[in-house]
């Protein structure tokens, strides 16, 4: 069994100016401990599939499974974690409340349903607002409380669309400490978002859409690992041949592979501190690439 499972997605919306073909034939899946990050162009289609996959969209074809189970059926969801884009919450509840009915609605009960949504609410820094209304709370407050709705059931499967928008910095780290704690555990994780860097420290994988079809689907490791050029910055005082000036004392160069180790001794031998060495292309180069191809 998978824990998502996606199979030839095609979705239209019809509108009075012209059919937009949301997904066209999208095929992957998920497997139980794995954590894939799920991007896209805004209007890529991935809220689309996600939606699917939790019943709140009908796929016109293809065939979405939630837990081994076809999404449209509501079993397939219990105990599954998900925050939507822009979550919708009832702003006459508070967020304790939030965290609480949505425990029940997992089957959790007494004890276990306080003690949970008091340590969540905790964890996501809004205990201080646990007992005010949704309706008088800032954007990333509401956020936070999806999220600890989310955490609380300690999921098997979690499912963020873009769970960092509405956060401030010191915000965004502290989910994404939760979310590498997460996956730690063993959790299985699968997220959206613009930001690539997210996916390069909380993923193992990365599955890329553009205009309803998948473009790309790679674990980061190897995209990362099949670099052939590295980016070498160092601090020195001397200048060494193939190196530019990065600002002050600093040098840079992009340096094959197997001149790696004589460009890390020269640095040694006039005396220099090695920075930092990194794969020149990084995600967003991939993700530019696959976007000016189509575009062009
Ligand atoms: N209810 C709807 N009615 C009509 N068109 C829709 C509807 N929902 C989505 N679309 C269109 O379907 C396409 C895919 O949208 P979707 O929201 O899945 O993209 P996305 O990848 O999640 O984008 P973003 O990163 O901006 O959230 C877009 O062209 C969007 O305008």
């Amino acid at each position: 069994m998978k824990a998502i499972d996606v199979e030839g997605l095609t979705k239209v919306f019809r509108a009075r100016a012209g059919d937009v073909k949301a997904l066209n034939g999208v095929s992957f899946s998920v497997e139980f401990g794995d954590s894939v990050g799920f991007i896209g162009q805004n209007g890529a289609g991935k809220s689309t599939t996600i939606k699917i996959l939790f019943g709140a969209l009908t796929a016109d074809a293809g065939e979405a499974r939630l837990m081994g189970l076809p999404s449209d059926q509501a079993r397939a969801r219990k105990g599954v974690g998900y925050v939507p884009e822009n979550p919708y919450l009832y702003d006459q509840l508070t967020p304790r409340e939030v965290v609480q009915s949505g425990l029940r609605l997992h089957g959790f009960r007494g004890e276990e349903v306080i003690k949970r949504s008091a340590e969540w609410l905790e964890r996501l820094g809004i205990a201080y607002a646990a007992d005010k209304r949704i309706r008088n709370l800032s954007k990333g407050m509401t956020q936070r409380t999806a999220l600890a709705h989310a955490f609380a059931l300690r999921p098997k499967l979690l499912v963020l669309d873009e769970p960092m928008s509405g956060l401030d910095p010191v915000g965004r780290k502290e989910v994404a400490d939760l979310m590498q704690e997460y996956r730690q555990q063993g959790g299985t994780l699968f997220f959206c978002t613009h930001i690539l860097h997210d996916v390069e420290r909380l993923a193992d994988r990365f599955i890329m859409i553009d205009r309803g079809k998948l473009e790309a689907q790679q674990s980061v490791a190897e995209l990362l690992a099949a670099q052939e050029l590295m980016v070498v910055r160092y601090l020195g005082e001397q200048a060494l041949p193939g190196f530019e000036n990065d600002g002050g004392s600093l040098w840079r160069a992009a340096v094959a592979r197997e001149d790696l180790p004589k460009a890390l001794a020269d640095i040694q031998r006039v005396q220099g501190v090695t920075l930092d060495v990194l794969p020149q292309a990084s995600l967003e180069g991939l993700f530019e690439s696959v976007v000016k191809v189509k575009a062009s």
